[in-house]
């Protein structure tokens, strides 16, 4: 069987994508996932985005880590299958769709710039050395001196199993300030095992425990990623993030086709 298939990337967070609305997806094969977005044996990617059909809304998003498991939520990943949907013809300037996390609402303009809307957030854990938060995805922020020499896999992989997260792991990020409302961040991203260029819903819960912290006061901030840049803005009331924005390019990068 042969199997059609989209890569796409978002800052540098790439993805294999399908149009499953047929139903055809072998969704439990772990196996076939992670060949997939092997770098070697398969087409590469840090994770597969199946887009389904949804009685409600314009789609369905289902994702997995480069591991072959199904995750929770990533924002560049929702990003890029909003793209994805407009190539498809299924959406044409915005979007209402749900993934794990609940439902998503999303505009792309004609640079292929999306902005998509994450989940409210109103509960942020603040530490001494780091901050920990849910964005659709477990986020451990931390502040580190030499970003750009931080050895993000082997620091990452100790934060990622430590007892802090158990079983579950967390994603962690670390950070360094650049202005008030500038920040450069590098994130191990669980599931892939390893520091990606970028990650969605990691820079968002940067945004915000920067924000909480005092870092800054800001609710439009700028993050500076391996891959490129993004944005996210809020609204905050009394802690609470709510009409959280995730914004940034999505690029088609090519098609293909594989035996299976
Ligand atoms: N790259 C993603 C995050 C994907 C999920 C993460 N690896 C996890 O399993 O928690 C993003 O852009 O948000």
């Amino acid at each position: 069987m042969q199997l059609t298939f989209y890569k796409y990337q978002g800052t540098g967070n790439d993805f294999v994508m399908i149009d499953n609305r047929t139903e055809f997806f072998p969704k439990n094969n772990t196996k076939l996932i992670e060949k997939l977005c092997d770098r070697r044996f398969g087409v590469g990617a840090d994770g597969l985005i199946l887009l389904e059909n949804h009685p409600q809304y314009d789609f369905k998003m289902v994702y997995y880590n480069s591991d072959g498991n199904e995750s929770s939520m990533c924002g560049n990943g929702g990003r890029c299958l909003v793209a994805f949907a407009k190539q498809m013809g299924v959406i044409e300037n915005k979007a209402e769709f749900e993934a794990v996390d609940g439902y998503h609402f999303a505009t792309i303009d004609k640079n292929g710039i999306v902005a998509l809307q994450m989940k409210d957030v109103d509960t942020v854990n603040q530490q001494e050395n780091y901050t920990f938060l849910n964005t659709g995805s477990p986020h451990h922020v931390q502040i580190v001196d030499d970003l750009e020499s931080l050895d993000v896999k082997s620091e990452g992989a100790k934060i990622r199993y430590s007892n802090l997260y158990g079983n579950a792991g967390s994603n962690v990020n670390f950070v360094h300030q650049l202005e008030n409302d500038i920040f450069a961040v590098r994130t191990y991203e669980r599931g892939v095992e390893d520091e990606t260029l970028s990650c969605g819903t990691g820079v968002t819960a940067v945004a915000i425990a920067m924000h909480q912290t005092g870092k800054t006061n800001n609710n439009i901030i700028d993050l500076n990623v391996e891959g490129g840049k993004l944005k996210v803005q809020f609204d905050v009331n009394n802690g609470k993030y709510s009409n959280v924005f995730l914004i940034g390019p999505a690029t088609f990068v090519f098609e293909g086709r594989i035996n299976l």
